[in-house]
């Protein structure tokens, strides 16, 4: 790859094999700890480290990268490194794990010496957010997918990785899926949260399977939304760089031991393996109350992808 070789993702890697080390010995009654009401997994986030995250200093230039978790937010990291690469003509280097709000406290204090522009994922809600985000206007890439796979990809995340916390069953997953008591709290709060923020302007919306759809048009859309002018071959050499089979392919060398389990399938309607009927009415009926009728509730496009 010509790429910011997601090779040197050592700190991601470094960051995993050590939540995974922790994961051993976490037994799924004891992985969550409540912070502002929502759940979120002790081998990835801590009190000390939310209460740093208030003294983060953002930048204008920062790119954030928001989704609920499994909604697609290492495909789109890449994708955002690859443009950065493709707009400057140098490596993307991840220099601390990506996720905002994991890590040690000291990481806001490291962070302040990388240069711009950084790239920051994040599976918080939209008024969890330190401020400085919004004083800085920082552009934020807000990522969805429809509800069904993305609970069916996070119960395979927990009961295929082995070092991870499994669940008895899809159904008892389900079930904890539905009232939030999953890490990073409920996908409805969350997406009833970002939903009255998706029309701000530093505020731009993709959806996983549009981007599985056509996803040279989504790279394009991504591109002029942080102001990166490149050319279509760029964007087609992006694209290829992009698939589910090439991302799969280098897994392991660009996440570690947890890389074929983050990219395990990449499809749209996996969720038809294992919702039941009543399940897949459950889930409808919570749509409809949390979502029916808002911006988001037509952009998630569920009549096509949950239906
Ligand atoms: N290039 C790509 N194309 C399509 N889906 C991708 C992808 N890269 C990752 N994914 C999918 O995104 C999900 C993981 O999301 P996250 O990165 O937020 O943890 C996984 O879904 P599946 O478990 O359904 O395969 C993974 O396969
Ligand atoms: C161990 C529980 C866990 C860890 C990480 C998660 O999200 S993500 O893969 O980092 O996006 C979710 C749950």
């Amino acid at each position: 790859s010509q790429g910011p070789s997601m090779a040197d993702k050592s700190k991601f890697i470094d960051y995993i094999d050590e939540a995974l080390e922790k994961s051993k010995e976490t037994a799924l009654s004891r992985l969550f700890f409540t912070h502002q009401g929502i759940p979120y997994p002790v081998t990835m986030c801590t009190l000390e480290t939310f209460q740093a995250l208030d003294t983060f200093e953002a930048r204008r230039d920062d790119i954030l990268l928001a989704s609920y978790p499994k909604c697609g937010s290492n495909w789109i990291l890449h994708i955002m490194s690859e443009l950065i690469f493709a707009d400057s003509k140098k490596k993307y280097e991840c220099p601390e794990f990506p996720i905002l709000e994991c890590g040690d406290p000291e990481k806001y204090q490291r962070m302040k010496q990388f240069p711009s522009p950084r790239i920051l994922a994040t599976h918080l809600h939209y008024n969890k957010l330190p401020g400085s985000i919004f004083n800085n206007k920082v552009k934020i890439l807000v990522i969805f997918r429809n509800p069904k796979d993305t609970a069916v990809s996070f119960f395979h995340f927990h009961n295929d990785v082995p070092d991870i916390p499994s669940y008895g069953s899809w159904d008892e997953f389900f079930r904890q899926f539905m009232k939030g008591q999953v890490s990073w709290g409920s996908y409805f709060d969350f997406a009833i949260n970002w939903n009255k923020h998706l029309d701000n302007e530093n505020v731009k919306f993709i959806l996983y399977e549009d981007l599985k759809e056509n996803l040279a048009a989504g790279i394009k859309q991504i591109a002029e939304f942080f102001g990166f002018s490149l050319t279509g071959e760029q964007i087609q050499t992006i694209s290829a760089q992009s698939t589910f089979q090439a991302m799969r392919a280098k897994a392991q060398q660009t996440h570690g031991a947890v890389g074929p389990f983050l990219f395990r399938k990449g499809e749209v309607g996996d969720w038809k393996n294992l919702f039941n009927a009543t399940q897949n009415q459950e889930m409808d009926e919570k749509f409809q109350e949390c979502l029916a009728g808002t911006v988001l509730g037509a952009k998630l496009k569920c009549e096509s992808y949950c239906q």
